[in-house]
């Protein structure tokens, strides 16, 4: 253990790099700490989105495969490509327990239920993944298939929520089985942070048709004076004036999102109130809910990296994120295994009730920074790995000015760890997970509208010496691949043997 050279590894949540030019809220920020350390030869620029982290050629990054990525020294196959395999050799046309559930409706006459994102957004969900289960529903002559579709407006530009619905109703027509039942604004049924009470306004519009009632799916946008995200949960009627999808005894329910996180909290809530009354629950990919609700789509393996590498050599780690980023320095960064591995310590720093990241940029950064700063004091902790969240969460409000300001904070605490690292003898490895704040507009047809999504664009990786130490300038092209051998090789130890990234200092 003596051996062991003490580092930072810093994930600045959605840095990602783009060239001066109108939208770029990073290069717009007065960034002096972040400009220096990306000037010196130790900077590198590392792909973060695509076939280089496991997602399909021309993907955005995402802070799940990201952080993977980044903890498993390789790419890993996203659940998203999983499921186009799936769809592609043929799948999920013959997966035996969809069939056996859509037997099912085609005997008792019930309906099967499509809840997911309406977006082509390729974060939690792909509106086309949707277009194959209705056409699977029409081979297997479902009677009747309900639509329950959550609108965006954060993966994509917010305002494209009729483009989307547009396109739904379109595979529904060309599927010829199909109708959209509820619209929902993300903001209510994607809710993450632990707010049963948003849930609740989704669930109830699925599971009863309790709602703001409308003759046709496009007239729940109108509500939207929150954007897109914020559509209030908006029921469809049929001709007799009742709505057209409450879920009966003997449904089918099948979850679209290819991403867990977001869509847990409703398909748990669901399953509670509904497969008690003999409700099949299913979804496209594997999730992290408490209901056993079965996948048609299992995960890759993503072990075998940098948590167990730390493991097996007993170097201690501590973990620390705010609460939007904690299980992405924790569970995805150790490879989607639940709970601290042995000698790792997680600190996860808890929101403090202010919601509006427009209003308070700078978020809890202060106090993630001295959480560092007092994990990177103790000698019996040779990594400290944090994940500072402000330029990724104010980013996804689209706010450009609160996302300079965001990143302006960034590098105010950037510079704090800076003379921590240096103070405690430590190297320091920064790094974003994917694009985001580099890009805040967004063209279609000419116009240009407010774009809090991620981006394909390369991110920094730079190194930070401790003192003393050489850093070699890094050759070739990077990834997020080749962090994890890049920090065991600055702590001096030798990667994974299932690690094909390579170090880059
Ligand atoms: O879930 C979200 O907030 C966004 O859709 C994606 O952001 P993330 O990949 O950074 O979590
Ligand atoms: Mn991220
Ligand atoms: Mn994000």
């Amino acid at each position: 253990m003596s051996a062991v050279r003490p580092g930072i590894l810093l994930v600045l949540d959605g840095w990602g790099h783009a060239e001066p030019g109108e939208g770029n809220a990073l290069a717009a920020a007065d960034t002096p700490c972040l400009d220096r350390l990306r000037a010196t030869p130790a900077a590198v620029l590392a792909e973060a989105s695509g076939s280089a982290v496991g997602l399909l050629p021309g993907t955005v990054g995402n802070s799940e495969i990201g952080h993977i990525v980044i903890g498993a020294g390789r790419p890993v196959p996203y659940d998203s490509v999983l499921v186009e395999e799936r769809i592609d050799d043929g799948g999920l046309r013959s997966h035996e327990t969809l069939g056996a559930a859509l037997d099912g409706l085609a005997a008792t006459g019930g309906s099967l239920h499509l809840i997911g994102l309406a977006s082509d957004g390729m974060i939690h969900a792909n509106v086309h993944h949707l277009r194959e289960l209705l056409r699977i529903a029409a081979l297997f002559a479902v009677p009747a298939v309900r639509i329950h579709a959550i609108t965006d407006g954060r993966d994509v530009a917010d305002g494209t929520a009729a483009h989307h619905l547009a396109t739904v109703e379109e595979y529904a027509a060309e599927a010829g089985v199909g109708s959209i039942a509820t619209v929902i604004g993300r903001g209510y049924a994607l809710d993450k942070s632990g707010d049963l009470a948003l849930t609740e306004r989704a669930a109830r519009a699925i599971a009863d048709g309790t709602g703001h009632r409308i003759g046709e799916p496009e007239e729940a946008l109108a509500t939207g004076g929150g954007g897109d995200e914020w559509v209030e949960p908006g029921v469809v009627t049929g001709a007799d004036g009742q709505p057209l999808g409450p879920v009966r005894d003997g449904d089918v329910v099948l979850f679209t999102n290819f991403r867990s996180d977001r869509i847990q909290q409703l398909a748990d809530r669901l399953y509670g109130e509904l497969a008690g009354r003999g409700v099949t629950f299913l979804s496209l990919a594997q999730y992290d809910t408490e209901a056993p609700i079965p996948a048609l789509v299992h995960r890759a393996d993503a072990g075998g990296g940098l948590a167990d590498r730390l493991a097996e050599c007993g170097v201690r780690s501590v973990r620390i994120a705010e609460a939007e980023k904690f299980e992405h320095v924790t569970y995805y960064l150790n490879g989607r295994k639940a709970g601290p591995a042995p000698l790792e310590e997680h600190v996860r720093i808890s929101a403090d009730g202010r919601t509006d990241h427009r209003a308070a940029p700078e978020m809890n950064i202060d106090r993630v920074t001295e959480a560092i700063g007092a994990a990177a004091r103790r000698a019996d902790v040779p990594l400290v790995v944090a994940n500072l969240a402000n330029i990724d969460v104010v980013g996804h409000t689209g706010d450009y000015a609160a996302t300079v300001r965001a990143a302006e904070h960034t590098d105010r605490a950037v510079a704090a760890l800076c003379r921590v690292a240096s103070g405690t003898g430590r190297w320091m490895l920064l790094v974003g997970d994917h694009g985001n704040a580099e890009k805040m507009l967004a063209g279609a047809g000419g116009v240009s509208r407010p774009y809090g999504g991620h981006t394909t664009n390369p991110v920094p990786a730079v190194l930070v010496p401790a003192p003393g130490q050489e850093a070699a300038q890094p050759t070739g092209t990077a990834t997020l691949a080749d962090i994890a051998p890049s920090v065991l090789s600055l702590l001096g130890l030798g990667p994974a043997p299932a690690m094909t990234g390579r170090a880059l200092w």
